[in-house]
């Protein structure tokens, strides 16, 4: 039987190796995880206020939208994780299950972020992270080598931006290896960023941005904006027309699709089957599938990679093709992109 001809079925995605490159470090913290560290706390501190995580999140809501889907990070999941233990402790889960999800490559990205209460600077916090993907990477036995993008969120100041691209640039040989713009896409004059997106190119960082992910976020300012710092990869890419779409396409930028949250919190219209990655997949550019927040949709890459072959009638040769175009946008450097080539050349799955 020719690999073509073989099913894409979950246990072939699941076994597949896989390239993550759109991944919110604190929205891929598993409720169980986040319940863990609640316990923990109040272990502790039986006075604190918090509400369980099973309970503020409850297993099995996935249909946060765009309204209710930030509120999360900035009412609850913040006050939870702020202090160096739950840092620590929720970075080490991530990276396992994105490792247990058969993740190969890993670009998690997060934005800074000072916890005075516990006498933590923005550089603490990425430090600490930094720490425990090292030890990960360093670990023989993980085959997941992963690295760090520092985010800007659009509510910042410059100035704050600026201290994102700083901390970006101090920790380059430590593992970061761009910085991106994300954030709640009704907020915020992204305009204001341009000279700090210039100096991130201008010293060597890699840049990828939300893009499009709202018709609010997609007016021809913005885009064209967005367009003229010269990105490396884009995030979401909705509401693009054909005039953007075309510069994307000719300056050859990576696409970052998470096909569940854009289903579940209905950024588009519509389901699976009409999910922009159908067309994007015919576009000529790296397409990277990608979680965005596990944690939030609850669909692993495994899924994202079943539900687009089911959805797209994607075969394994489909597959393959889908993985090693993403390869070519990573940020990682020549010797990832040489191990990950390797990687897809030699695995045996593709006809078992
Ligand atoms: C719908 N998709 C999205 N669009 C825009 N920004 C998003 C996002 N998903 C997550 N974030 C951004 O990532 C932060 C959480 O991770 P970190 O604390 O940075 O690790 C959120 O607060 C939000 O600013």
């Amino acid at each position: 039987m020719s690999n073509t001809a073989q099913p894409v079925d979950v246990v072939f995605t699941k076994g597949l190796p896989k390239i993550e490159l759109h991944a919110h470090l604190t929205g891929s913290i598993s409720r169980e995880c986040l319940h863990d560290i609640w316990e923990t706390r109040k272990a502790r501190d039986p006075a604190i206020d918090l509400e369980d995580p099973l309970v503020a999140i409850p297993t099995g809501k996935v249909d946060y939208d765009i309204k209710t889907f930030f509120p999360l990070f900035s009412s609850y999941i913040y006050k939870l994780c702020n202090n160096l233990p739950s840092i620590q402790y929720s970075t080490k889960a991530v990276l396992q299950d994105f490792q247990a999800d058969g993740v190969v490559y890993l670009e998690l990205r997060t934005t800074p972020r000072a916890m005075p209460g516990a006498n933590l600077t923005k550089d603490d916090y990425v430090s600490t992270i930094l720490d425990i993907l090292k030890s990960h990477n360093e670990q023989t036995s993980n085959t997941m080598r992963a690295f760090l993008i520092l985010s800007i969120d659009r509510r910042n100041t410059v100035i704050e931006a600026q201290e994102v691209v700083d901390l970006a640039i101090k920790y380059q040989s430590a593992g970061v290896v761009g910085v991106d713009l994300c954030g709640d896409p009704a907020k915020g004059d992204v305009r204001i960023f341009a000279d700090v997106f210039a100096r991130a190119k201008v010293e060597g960082l890699k840049i990828t941005l939300h893009f499009a992910e709202t018709e609010l976020s997609a007016s021809d300012m913005e885009l064209s904006t967005l367009l003229s710092w010269k990105p490396d990869r884009l995030g979401h890419v909705i509401h693009v027309k054909e005039e953007f779409q075309r510069i994307i396409k000719k300056e050859n930028i990576g696409v970052e699709l998470c096909l569940s949250c854009n289903v579940h919190a209905k950024m588009i219209t519509g389901t699976y089957s009409d999910h922009h990655f159908g067309m994007w997949r015919h576009g000529g550019v790296p397409v990277a599938l990608s979680t965005d927040d596990v944690g939030v949709f609850c669909s692993p890459i495994s899924q994202e990679y079943f539900l687009a072959a089911q959805h797209f009638s994607l075969g394994r040769d489909d597959i393959k093709a889908l993985c090693e175009g993403a390869v070519e946008s990573i940020f990682g450097g020549l010797n990832e992109k040489a191990r990950l080539g390797k990687l897809y050349a030699k695995w045996s799955g593709w006809s078992s």
